[in-house]
């Protein structure tokens, strides 16, 4: 028999207040099994079990959402997210830790320095080796589970965030666009996400 055959992918850790500067946030642990890749959820205000909830599903960008850098546009939108969360009154915002579409933080840079030299995002991506898109979204579902949420606004451009989290079984009631943080810097970046990986931009924003 399989010794690891029942070992659960994901568990829940712990939860603690996180005071931010938009208000009181509430952060929960998690971690993946396998690899103890550590991701948190951040909950924001109360619900009923079949309440539609505003979320954010955010994967990690240390360059974009902790130093500032404006060649993506995750800072903006980590920051659009957690305001639009406090203006409904409740919401969660996922962390996950997929730093570089999942391909990690130092060959997110080597992408970066292929994109210097002319190669768009994808381009880059493939030349060192790598899909498009390496993210996995399972984790979605403990986290939600055990905040009790089942049916969400989804905070996105990205329709594939939508169709894992169906394929979860959780129910998508509504998206909301989250188009802030284009600047001359990652205009380019932004269309490939369109033009390449199917996100819904609207056009006007990118000319
Ligand atoms: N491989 C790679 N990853 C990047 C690059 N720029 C940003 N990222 C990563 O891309 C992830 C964010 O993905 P995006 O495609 O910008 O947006 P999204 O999360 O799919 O979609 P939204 O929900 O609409 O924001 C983060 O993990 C970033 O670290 C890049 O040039 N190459
Ligand atoms: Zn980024």
């Amino acid at each position: 028999m399989n010794a690891t055959a029942s070992l659960p992918l994901y568990e829940y850790v712990s939860s603690a207040k996180l005071p931010t500067r938009w208000g009181l946030f509430y952060i929960h642990g998690f971690v993946e099994t396998a690899t103890q890749q550590e991701h948190v959820a951040l909950s924001f205000g109360q619900w009923q079990a079949d309440d539609i909830v505003p979320i954010r599903i955010h994967s990690e960008c240390l360059t974009g959402d902790a130093l500032f850098s404006t060649r993506c546009d995750c800072g903006a939108q980590l920051e659009k997210a957690l305001q639009n969360i406090v203006a409904h009154g409740k919401g969660v915002l996922l962390y996950l830790r997929q730093e570089g579409r999942g391909i990690g933080l130092l060959n997110k840079i080597r992408a970066y320095k292929l994109q210097d030299s002319g190669m768009d995002t994808v381009e880059a991506n493939e030349h060192l080796g790598f899909d498009a898109d390496m993210r996995d979204y399972g984790i979605c579902k403990l986290m939600l589970d055990k905040l009790v949420v089942s049916k969400v606004n989804l905070m996105t451009n990205n329709p594939k965030k939508r169709a894992a989290l169906e394929a979860l079984g959780i129910e998508v009631a509504e998206r909301t666009p989250i188009d802030h943080g284009i600047t001359d810097d990652n205009r380019g970046y932004i269309r490939t996400k369109t033009e390449k990986l199917g996100h819904e931009f609207d056009p006007h924003l990118l000319k």
